[in-house]
């Protein structure tokens, strides 16, 4: 197999036969995951409305004096807001409210904390727990109008922005300014920054510039009645006191909604290369990654990695092509420095021992920007892709990095025919599986047989059973997987002190007693 890679030294690092075969592009946002009609959550799910107050026609006048326009009533206009990405959860709120400055969410909280009204926070509902729409009636807030850049210090690469802003476009802003996003994602073209923070959302570059919690400067945030909270500094090091952002980044809108962040943003590298590789093994996945870890240093930007049954659905779904030949295992690195010569060197002697060692049998390399974005939608676009398939239940583990696929192939011979697919891809770098099951649609049997397995076979690894999606609504009562009782008690202390009365994105994050009874 070897012989079927040619590499020419100063050159791409092709495959003579299929490498420059054109690949459909990178879409900008996540496409539509299909059209069916949604089951309300409050029907698929054990789960009873808390006893906020309704909805009455003064609620929505008050709201219209705030800010004319801006409030969405209609049945048709709102249900997309009620309606998750994946079209797996469904709410039935009547009301869509679009602020554009802290001053108008602190009114809006405030006028829901007096009347008890419900709120649920919005950004670009790419969520994939369902923490992102309403479970009954919750008011939705949206942040799709507070998409204002503050300001841009180039000397620091300090970012301050609102929380509406999508995450492409700050990308994009940045990138003509020398810098860019600490993070990136496949839902780049749609979700908000805002989100992004509240979700702690993790992604394909947090290997390299670490997670948000590190980035993240400072928020400025709305609690529960109405307050604001001005932390919004743009400071490397702040030690007065807690940290109190911390309590927000990853909360999941649960503590207060976040209206602006300040984040820290490196240099853009002035070399970029991706390697796309083939491996016959997951073991050889793994002795690849040390290798390159060891080989690369520095300007190792990313180490993911996706089993066949992947490639096979986004070449079937998405006509996406694989541009290395068939391999049960394939992964895709990513350097990034500010020396070509220097970066193509060292990938060189790295590709050169890992096709000589037999730890990759076939592969690609991209130095320019277009290919660099086919190789990455190959990757990238995955969540789509299964979206196709049906139904689609996901897991979001983090694990010691040896013990990655063994679920995949625990899980595989214990779900049988009972599903259509059972595929495993995600963040190697990081310890991040994204084990995903599809079916033709939603069984409450399968999920049974998921469920709680996957969460005790993680909790047996000391594993956490959401890496970066967060537990929203569908994984809250499992937080007790990774979390000892006190921490969730805690959490829960915290939650009623910032937030007596509930009322923000409730049924959400942390599990509660009384709603574990049915609709
Ligand atoms: O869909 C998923 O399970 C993962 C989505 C996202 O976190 C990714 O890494 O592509
Ligand atoms: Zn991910």
């Amino acid at each position: 197999m070897a012989a079927a890679v040619v590499w020419r030294r100063g050159a791409a690092w092709l495959r003579s036969c299929r490498a420059n075969r054109e690949l459909p592009g990178v879409p900008r946002a996540r496409g539509c995951a299909g059209s069916r009609e949604v089951v309300p959550t409050c029907e698929r799910y054990a789960v009873r409305r808390l006893p906020f107050a309704r909805l009455a026609d003064g609620d929505v006048a008050f709201f219209e004096r705030l800010m004319p326009g801006r409030v969405i009533t209609g049945e048709e206009e709102v249900k997309p807001f009620n309606v998750d990405w994946l079209k797996s959860v469904r709410g039935c709120s009547q009301l869509v409210l679009k602020p554009q400055t802290t001053a108008e969410v602190s009114q809006i909280l405030r006028y829901c904390h007096e009347r008890n009204l419900a709120v649920s926070p919005q950004g670009g509902n790419t969520g994939l727990v369902g923490g992102s729409v309403p479970v009954f009636d919750e008011i939705i807030l949206s942040t799709a109008l507070m998409n204002q850049i503050i300001s841009f210090d180039k000397v620091s690469g300090i970012l301050v922005c609102q929380a509406g802003c999508v995450l492409e476009r700050l990308s994009e802003y940045l990138e003509e300014q020398g810098f860019i996003m600490p993070l990136d994602l496949g839902a780049k073209g749609s979700c908000h920054i805002g989100g992004n923070v509240a979700t702690n959302a993790g992604g394909l570059r947090l290997l390299r510039y670490g997670s948000l919690r590190g980035t993240v400067l400072g928020l400025q945030v709305v609690l529960a009645d109405g307050s604001a909270l001005d932390c919004l500094t743009s400071l490397r090091k702040d030690n007065t006191g807690y940290d109190l952002k911390q309590l927000f980044i990853g909360s999941e809108g649960t503590l207060g909604v976040i209206t602006a962040v300040s984040i820290l943003c490196p240099q853009r590298p002035k070399a970029v290369n991706v390697a796309f590789l083939g491996c016959q093994s997951f073991a050889k996945v793994l002795e690849t990654f040390t290798t390159c870890r060891a080989m690369l240093g520095e300007i190792l930007s990313a180490y993911e990695f996706m089993d066949e049954k992947c490639m096979e659905l986004v070449e079937t779904h998405l006509k996406l092509s694989s541009p290395v030949a068939d391999s049960p295992f394939y992964v895709l690195i990513e350097t990034s420095g500010s020396n070509s010569t220097h970066d193509e060197e060292k990938l060189h002697n790295f590709l050169e021992r890992a096709m000589a060692s037999g730890l990759v049998t076939d592969g690609t390399v991209a130095t320019d920007e277009k290919k660099i974005k086919v190789l990455w939608s190959l990757r990238e676009r995955i969540t789509e892709a299964l979206t196709h398939e049906g139904y689609v239940y996901k897991y979001d583990i983090s694990l010691p990095v040896g013990k990655l696929y063994d679920l995949v192939t625990d899980m595989r011979v214990r779900l049988g025919q009972s599903a259509k697919n059972v595929v495993g891809y995600g963040h190697l770098g990081d310890g991040n599986l994204h084990l995903n099951i599809t079916a033709e649609s939603y069984s409450h049997s399968l999920l049974e047989a998921i469920e709680p397995f996957v969460y005790e076979w993680t909790a047996r690894c000391s594993g956490s059973i959401s890496a970066e999606h967060g537990l929203g609504f569908k994984k809250r009562h499992f937080i007790h997987y990774s979390k000892p009782h006190e921490a969730v008690l805690l959490m829960q202390q915290f939650k009623a002190m910032l937030d007596p009365k509930g009322i923000l994105n409730p049924y959400k994050t942390l599990p509660s007693a009384p709603d574990r009874s049915t609709c």
